[in-house]
């Protein structure tokens, strides 16, 4: 904005001269002042939208700001709120700034309508205004009654309509009725009657109107349609040049013409031109202030009152999550059933033996009544599929791939085998003659150690011949297999990652729809918000951990020796891991698609290194350091030790799966509220 520019009203409506500050009409004492904006700034990277911008809007005004698409009207608004921070100057909204402890400013005394239409949309319109209610502290009576008329007033639908089979006017008009709700003291409107109908446009502009009159409600609004902005009694216009200038001229020469009853002053904003310069401010406004900014002091039980969460907001919102749960029971079902799928998935395709492996048998003995058929008897057939070859075609079979393995025996064997038996020394020829051979393809590590195994078994009674050790086991059981060993780490996992999932969106939907910032100019603080979010996803964790242990237990017979309330502990600790964790993610980005990508991307490293799938012990010496810091690696390790050692919170391997866990989940849930706090 040049110098000149500054100095000549732009325009001179009704009554009185344009002020050389471009104030609106004679400033009240700051009491008498619902908002004043004083040498305000506000940038996005290189662009500055608010350059030193003064403004006052009086009490029991209507203030107007017209202007262009992109001309910052939204940004000046979302300064005044408190969503975004100004990065100079001072606000002070009804007495005092924005989120001033003890100010009911994010909260009761404002009514906020943002540009977005900021509803849920699984919601009824009786939904919607009675979570702003609960919100506001209203008595279910009172926003009843105030429903009740808003209905009226808006001509609204069945309040048991819902928002998303709504038209996009009568969205925007619920939106309205949501911010109209609590009578507040101040009414900020970010575009209201876009897509309205001129009468009922011209009923809310009345209804305005009339509020203001009683000179305790104070209005800014934003609009592009000139028309309707003659009804404010302060109206400021940020205008692009030429084309916008000279049409301003015309509704000047035209408002000389028709006069309204009320005193109105048209307020400049600097000017721009399109393929503007950046560092050039879009709405920088006024000579510099010299009103000093006044001290503000609070005592320090309301600081503490401010900083502390309400229940009041906690339970609105967690009752909101039900309602949205309650309307999409497909979802609900869907997320409740996903852990039991997944571990039922794990438990039946992971860890199992391998079955119908083919093997070629090359038997050179003929007589059914020889040992090595007695041997043979003794293979697990589910497991092994014999088949009786030559030795040629074995070994061609094998060579191609046919067969997992060749067991052979001698013709001799029986005979040779017994004298192995009776003499204490024997040739060569009868020891290789007495003994079974295998060749085994070894290329699939799993099953060539299924079948060294199952070989093993089935020969166990020549072995006993021969071996002196005799194997026992103080923990476990003979019949541990892999399963058991991944069940723990898998159900810590499944637990873990549907959490993230059910609210690493969760943020980044609502801010993206402008709820998030609705629900805080409301008066709910990043921590309440946090806190509903984590208690509501605690009851769908809850029911899914139920189902999880449930199939583990009792369907696919995991072993557990040790208590099940320490078991349910630690993976509902691990769940509020998961939620925390999400909330950092939904905190952190702004984008769906990044956020996916940020909860996909750490899910499989981290289940590779955190020993869920194959001991810690193999990991290499550096990442495994990486790996005990992680939040699944001890606690893994400790719900082995509770189930399968049957170990308490006394063993170190236990209680530091613990710890972790919750040192985890007190790391992310303070990340979380600062990242949350600093962005709104
Ligand atoms: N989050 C953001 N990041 C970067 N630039 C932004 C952001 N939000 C707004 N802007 C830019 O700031 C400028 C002012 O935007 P703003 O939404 O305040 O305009 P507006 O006057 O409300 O427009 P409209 O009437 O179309 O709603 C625009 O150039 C816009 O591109």
């Amino acid at each position: 904005m040049s110098a000149d520019q500054k100095d000549v009203p732009l325009l001179q409506l009704k009554q009185g001269n344009m002020k050389a500050d471009l104030e609106a009409p004679p400033c009240p004492e700051p009491e008498g002042l619902a908002i004043r904006c004083r040498d305000v700034c506000r940038s996005y990277g290189k662009l500055k939208v608010l350059s030193n911008l003064n403004l006052t809007v009086p009490q029991g005004h209507i203030y107007g700001l017209l202007g262009p698409s992109g001309c910052g009207k939204t940004t000046l608004l979302k300064c005044i709120v408190g969503t975004l921070k100004i990065s100079w100057g001072h606000i002070s909204v009804l007495g005092k700034p924005p989120a001033f402890p003890g100010h009911e400013v994010p909260g009761r005394m404002v009514g906020y309508m943002p540009q977005d239409l900021a509803l849920y949309n699984e919601f009824t319109i009786s939904d919607t205004l009675t979570f702003f209610g609960r919100i506001h502290g209203l008595t279910s009576k009172d926003t009843q009654a105030r429903m009740n008329f808003l209905i009226d007033f808006l001509d609204l639908p069945q309040k048991h309509s819902l928002v998303r089979n709504l038209s996009g006017g009568q969205r925007r008009r619920v939106s309205l009725g949501a911010a109209l709700l609590q009578n507040p003291e101040l009414l900020i409107l970010d575009e209201p009657t876009v897509g309205v109908d001129p009468v009922l446009r011209a009923k809310i502009w009345q209804h305005l109107v009339e509020i203001v009159k009683t000179g305790k409600v104070s209005v800014i609004i934003t609009t592009h349609y000139i028309e309707e902005a003659r009804q404010a009694n302060v109206v400021r216009y940020a205008y692009i040049h030429t084309l916008e200038h000279a049409f301003l001229q015309l509704c000047e020469t035209s408002d000389q013409v028709g006069s309204t009853p009320q005193s109105r002053v048209l307020e400049d904003s600097q000017s721009f031109e399109s393929g503007r310069d950046e560092s050039r401010p879009i709405l920088g406004v006024g000579l510099e202030s010299t009103d000093e900014i006044p001290k503000y002091s609070v005592d320090w039980k309301v600081r503490v009152r401010h900083v502390l969460p309400k229940w009041r907001n906690i339970a609105a919102l967690m009752i909101k999550t039900m309602v949205r749960m309650k309307r999409m029971p497909g979802s609900l079902c869907f997320q409740f059933l996903l852990p039991v799928i997944q571990i039922s998935l794990m438990c039946l395709c992971i860890g199992g033996d391998p079955k119908g492996i083919q093997v070629a048998v090359v038997n050179n003995e003929t007589s059914p009544s020889s040992y090595s058929y007695s041997l043979l008897s003794f293979l697990d057939n589910s497991s092994v599929e014999q088949v009786p070859l030559s030795h040629a075609e074995a070994f061609t079979g094998i060579y191609n791939g046919e067969y997992w393995g060749v067991i052979g025996f001698s013709k001799n064997f029986t005979s040779y085998l017994t004298k192995r038996m009776l003499q204490h020394q024997v040739s060569r020829d009868v020891v290789d003659g007495g003994s079974v051979h295998v060749w085994l393809d070894l290329t699939n590590r799993q099953i060539a150690i299924m079948l060294q195994k199952k070989i093993h078994e089935a020969f166990e009674v020549l072995s006993t011949f021969y071996c002196v050790l005799n194997h026992s086991f103080f923990y476990g059981s003979q019949n541990t297999d892999f399963t058991t060993f991944v069940t723990p780490g898998a159900v810590l996992s499944i637990t873990f990652y549907l959490a993230v999932g059910l609210t690493a969106l969760s943020f980044v939907l609502e801010r993206k729809e402008g709820l998030l910032d609705r629900c805080w100019v409301a008066g709910v603080s990043s921590l309440e918000t946090m806190l509903a979010h984590l208690f509501s996803q605690l009851f769908v964790i809850s029911v899914q951990i139920i189902l999880l242990l449930l199939f583990i237990l009792l369907v696919f017979k995991i072993p557990n020796e040790g208590s099940i309330v320490l078991v349910v502990a630690l993976i509902v600790l691990q769940g509020v891991t998961g939620i925390s964790f999400g909330l950092v993610i939904s905190a952190a980005i702004d984008d769906e698609q990044n956020a996916n990508q940020a909860a996909l991307g750490i899910f499989y490293p981290n289940l590779i290194i955190s020993g869920i799938i194959w001991p810690v012990e193999c990991i290499p010496y550096p990442l495994r350091y990486l790996s005990l810091v992680l939040p699944q690696t001890y606690a893994s390790e400790a719900l082995r030790c509770i189930m399968y050692r049957g170990w308490g919170l006394t063993h170190m391997m236990v209680w530091r799966g613990f710890a972790v866990t919750l040192g985890w989940n007190t790391f992310f849930l303070i990340l979380a509220t600062v990242i949350l706090k600093l962005r709104t």
